[in-house]
């Protein structure tokens, strides 16, 4: 079979004699590639398979045994280094805010995707570092250049697989790093509605809350992806309480039976796998489930006893209807509004106020959690 270097192909086109690759776990080592072996894939979509490098089998074996070398002098160096006194708790390089935008023309409907990237290399030397060495490092331009390469090549579907395909890209591309790592920050755009219509090709910035995503993958190993929702500010009037906390010397707040709740929510959960995963859909799901969990039924809402609760609520809820997310951490800053206390004013010594309030920025409550799988972390333990 011969293939082409970075082909876009149907599944069907071109793994027809591979019963194993499945659109649910497309990721295969060179091992279990093609019968003749020559090819590695990637997961692109629900509907292609990538072909992100041409291996001869020659090649591979050669690169099998300069690892081996290197290790030697990888281990050489460290000794240097402990006999020094010191070693490498972390490193890495990379580029720092690549700006995208995609935009997928389908006839005369378009859609857009805007992101800000990083990308984060390591290597399996520290020749850089130690000597100014530079002949195994992967220029931090050439790692921006291979942003908008691979955003041509391949299209840009969601942040998660667009860093699944960035890091899956460098990993199998350059055999000298050890660990790939990409953040993507997603820019809020929507779709104009006009008349009820959804627009062609027009699109708002809405600002009010935004998609983040991190891959992982060190060689060798499946990459960990984690998803974030940022900035989603909630305010109700009614419907929360907090009372019968500590009653002590220091205590000053009164019970609050009936109190404002605000909160700028931000949300990060991991996946259990980083196939088969419809991404954008689950996002939207958290989405809906913080919305639910926070407003409740638009006529009578829910009843919060704490922002604590809200908080477990929300991450038992994702945690009980998506299966492939393994942990979620919810962080719920309490921005307080206290009612102004008129009482001191002429004539309003005795009128109750539950309509003027102060907005407090700062200091604010600050409460947050991380819900994980008990089976996941007892194996853990
Ligand atoms: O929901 C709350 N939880 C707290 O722990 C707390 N502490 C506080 O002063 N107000 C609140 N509200």
């Amino acid at each position: 079979m011969s293939l082409p270097t970075y082909t876009q192909a149907s599944h069907e086109e071109i793994c027809q004699p591979l019963p194993f690759v499945t659109l649910q776990s497309v990721r295969v080592t060179i091992s279990q590639c093609c019968p003749d072996q020559r090819c590695v894939w990637t997961y692109f979509s629900e509907a292609h398979l990538v072909v992100v490098a041409t291996v001869h089998r020659p090649q591979q074996q050669q690169q099998q045994q300069q690892p081996q070398q290197q290790q030697q002098k990888e281990r050489k160096g460290r000794k240097e280094r402990m006999d020094e006194g010191f070693d490498w708790i972390a490193r890495g390089y990379g580029k720092d805010n690549v700006k995208l935008l995609y935009v997928r023309r389908e006839g005369r409907v378009h859609s857009i995707k805007e992101y800000e990237i990083k990308t984060e290399l390591t290597l399996n030397t520290d020749k850089d570092y130690l000597t100014g060495d530079n002949s195994d490092v992967i220029a931090t331009d050439s790692q921006k250049n291979t942003v908008y390469i691979l955003a041509k090549r391949h299209g840009v579907v969601s942040p998660e697989d667009f860093a699944l395909l960035l890091c899956s890209h460098f990993l199998i591309k350059y055999p000298q790093l050890t660990k790939a790592q990409v953040h993507v920050e997603e820019y809020p755009w929507q779709r104009e509605v006009m008349d009820g219509r959804a627009h062609n090709h027009s699109f708002k910035f809405s600002p009010e809350y935004h998609h983040t995503c991190s891959v992982s993958q060190e060689r060798d190993r499946e990459p960990l992806v984690s998803t974030g929702l940022q900035g989603l500010r909630l305010l109700k009037t009614t419907q929360s309480a907090f009372v019968n906390f500590v009653s002590d010397e220091f205590r000053s707040l009164p019970d609050m039976k009936d109190r404002i709740f605000s909160t700028v929510i931000t949300a990060a959960w991991q996946y259990n796998r980083s196939t088969g995963v419809d991404f954008g859909k689950i996002w939207q799901l958290v989405l809906k489930t913080i919305q639910d969990k926070f407003a409740g039924p638009a006529e009578m809402g829910i009843f919060s006893p704490s922002v604590q609760n809200t908080v477990y609520l929300i991450q038992k809820s994702v945690l009980m209807e998506v299966p492939e997310v393994s942990q979620i951490q919810v962080s719920m800053p309490n921005k307080h509004y206290y009612p102004v206390d008129l009482s001191k004013f002429e004539g309003m010594e005795n009128i109750e106020n539950n309509e003027v309030f102060l907005p407090v920025d700062k200091p604010s409550g600050n409460i947050t959690g991380t819900l994980g799988r008990s089976h996941i972390i007892k194996a853990k333990l």
